[in-house]
Parts: structure tokens; C-alpha cells; sequence
């Protein structure tokens, strides 16, 4: 009766997949297995929490929109304000899992834990991730030493910040990494706690999904040698309002692009320099680039796919490229 009350909010991915045979680690449908059925497939749940589920969306995370993250979180937001909620998970496909976990993280006002959760094998197959990572998320949020630490993932039998953590392996089950590593591991049902988020989360942000009811057009395009402006064009004629460089290195621009993206900021729209290196980019002010004089600005640490979620919160406050720049900074 004392039990902690966790709810899970099904979304797809993997984690409710299912494949034709026990050897199709690889080959299989996501989205398939509704949230009772993953519930009742691990009774043990019991042991750390009451845990009732929603079926928010059943879809492969590839496909999540803008709106689609607007009415999670708006979700995520009415139930931590309920007494009767002590925590929050959320299963996800892989792919985007990164992207909806900052989002959680920029707008969601609350110190109750909030768990984001995947898998890499279906349910169905040989040595399934799935249950051990869904159980682990729940033993997360129903603690109350998770409380206050931002919105967070669990794989592997790690617990990485869900600002920090991005899916750098595909096909293996240690797929989640954090570029500043994790900030612990939970073992059998208990958490054991490493480090703390610096950047400013939940509680902290100066953001709320409550007042949040659509997102801007935020867009990326990929840096390489060669590279052309077509996308950045493109984009900007479909009316993005900013546009992410997934630049080289540093966030490096080619010359063919540089001064498409002066002509594009002359026009109102954001640049945003990023880097698409795999283990932590870090994109310094004024360096390879002069934004001070373009008023470009850097996405810091932050890899293209986030740097995209972070601008989409930030647009709809401020159209200020000095006011986005803090924000870059503090989140
Ligand atoms: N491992 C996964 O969850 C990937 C499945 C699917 N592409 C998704 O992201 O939903």
C-alpha cells in the first residue's frame, strides 16, 4: 500500500516489438505490443512500484513528430502534478529516444523522476533487452534519490542524463552513451549515483510545456566536403526558422555554404553551428567560423539531433540570436 505509484506511458519503438523468431534480433516490426501486455509480461514490476499503463502513441520513433512530442509531454506534465504519481516512464523507440528525453527534460516543471526507456532486440527475440531495461526504469522512478536530477535513461544497466545521453552504437545493446558518461548504474533494483547534471533541467528551466502548444520548424542539414547550399535553400524556403549545421569537426563550414547562411541569417533565419563527430562534438564561439560577426550561433556540446530539440523550446520565447546563445549555454 506504501508502494510508490509509477506510471508508464507507451510510445513504440522496439521495446513493443516483435519479430517472426527467436533468432530475429534485427529483423522484426516495431510497435506491435501494447503497454498491458509489456506490463504483465514482468510481474516483478510489482516488487518496486504500482505501475499502470497508457498507450500514448504505438509508433517507430523515426517517425516522431513535433506534435507528437508537444502531447507526450504535455502528458508527462498533468500526471507529475498528480499526488497519486510518484513517477513517470516512458517507453520509446531507440532512434529518436534522445531527442524526446531532452525535450522532457527543457519542459517538463517537476522534481518527480521521469524515465526514458528503449530496447535494441524485440520482446520476441533470443536475449531480449527489453524487460531487464523496462524494469530498471521503473525501479529508477519509483526512488526518491532520482528525484531532482533531470529526466533520465536507462539501458544497459546504466542511468544517463537524458540531455547527455545520445545512441552512438546501433544493433548492440550498449547503444546509449554519454559523451560526459553516465551518471550511474542501477543493479537489481537499486541506483548507484556517480555524478550530478551541471546544465539547468525540469524544475530549473525557464521552460514549460504547459504553455508550449506548437513548435517551430527547426531543420538540419549535414556538413561534408563538397557540400552544397540545396538543403539549406530548401529549408528555408519551407519556412524553417532555424537551421541546424551538422557541421564538420569543430561545426566547420564549407566555403560553397558560407555565405548562403550569411544571406539566410540577413533573411531572420537562426544558424546554428554543431558538430556531427560521434563521441562529443564542441563547438567554440568565434573559432573556425566568426559568429560574432555573422551572428551565427554554437551549439556547444550539444550533437545536431539535440541542438534541433533545444532550439525548437528556445524559438518559443525568443527570436534574439544573443537570447539563444545563453540558452545554448545553460541547457
Ligand atoms: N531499437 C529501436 O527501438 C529502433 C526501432 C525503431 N526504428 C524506433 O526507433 O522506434
Amino acid at each position: 500500500a506504501d508502494q510508490p505509484n509509477v506510471v508508464i506511458l507507451a510510445t513504440g519503438g522496439t521495446i513493443a516489438g516483435a519479430g517472426a523468431d527467436v533468432t530475429n534480433s534485427a529483423t522484426y516490426q516495431a510497435a506491435k505490443v501494447p503497454v498491458d501486455k509489456l506490463i504483465a509480461g514482468i510481474p516483478q514490476l510489482n516488487t518496486v512500484a504500482a505501475v499502470r499503463g497508457e498507450q500514448v502513441f504505438q509508433i517507430a520513433s523515426e517517425s516522431f513528430t513535433n506534435a507528437n512530442l508537444v502531447t507526450l509531454a504535455k502528458r508527462v506534465a498533468a500526471l507529475v502534478k498528480q499526488n497519486d504519481v510518484d513517477g513517470v516512464v516512458i517507453t520509446h523507440g531507440t532512434d529518436t529516444l534522445e531527442e524526446t528525453a531532452y525535450f522532457l527534460n527543457l519542459v517538463v516543471r517537476t522534481d518527480k523522476p521521469i524515465v526514458v526507456v528503449g530496447s535494441m532486440r524485440p520482446g520476441t527475440a533470443m536475449s531480449a533487452d527489453g524487460t531487464l531495461n523496462l524494469f530498471n526504469a521503473v525501479s529508477v522512478a519509483a526512488s526518491k534519490d532520482a528525484r531532482g536530477k533531470g529526466v533520465l535513461v536507462t539501458m544497459n544497466d546504466e542511468i544517463n542524463s537524458g540531455r547527455d545521453v545520445a545512441k552512438m552504437v546501433n544493433l548492440r545493446t550498449e547503444a546509449f552513451k554519454s559523451p560526459w558518461g553516465p551518471l550511474g548504474m542501477v543493479v537489481e533494483g537499486k541506483n548507484y549515483w556517480f555524478r550530478l547534471p551541471a546544465k539547468r533541467h525540469t524544475s530549473h528551466s525557464e521552460f514549460d510545456i504547459d504553455k508550449i502548444d506548437t513548435l517551430p520548424s527547426v531543420e538540419i542539414a549535414y556538413g561534408s566536403g563538397n557540400a552544397s547550399d540545396t538543403a539549406y535553400r530548401a529549408f528555408a524556403a519551407n519556412g524553417a526558422k532555424a537551421i541546424v549545421h551538422a557541421g564538420t569537426g569543430n561545426g566547420s563550414v564549407s566555403s560553397a555554404v558560407v555565405p548562403s547562411l550569411q544571406e539566410l541569417r540577413g533573411k531572420g533565419i537562426q544558424i546554428i553551428r554543431s558538430s556531427h563527430v560521434n563521441a562529443g562534438g564542441f563547438v567554440l564561439r568565434n573559432a573556425e567560423q566568426p559568429d560574432d560577426k555573422y551572428d551565427w550561433v554554437v551549439a556547444h556540446d550539444l550533437n545536431p539531433q539535440k541542438a534541433r530539440i533545444l532550439a525548437l523550446v528556445a524559438l518559443t520565447k525568443t527570436q534574439d540570436s544573443k537570447e539563444l546563445q545563453r540558452i545554448f549555454w545553460e541547457y
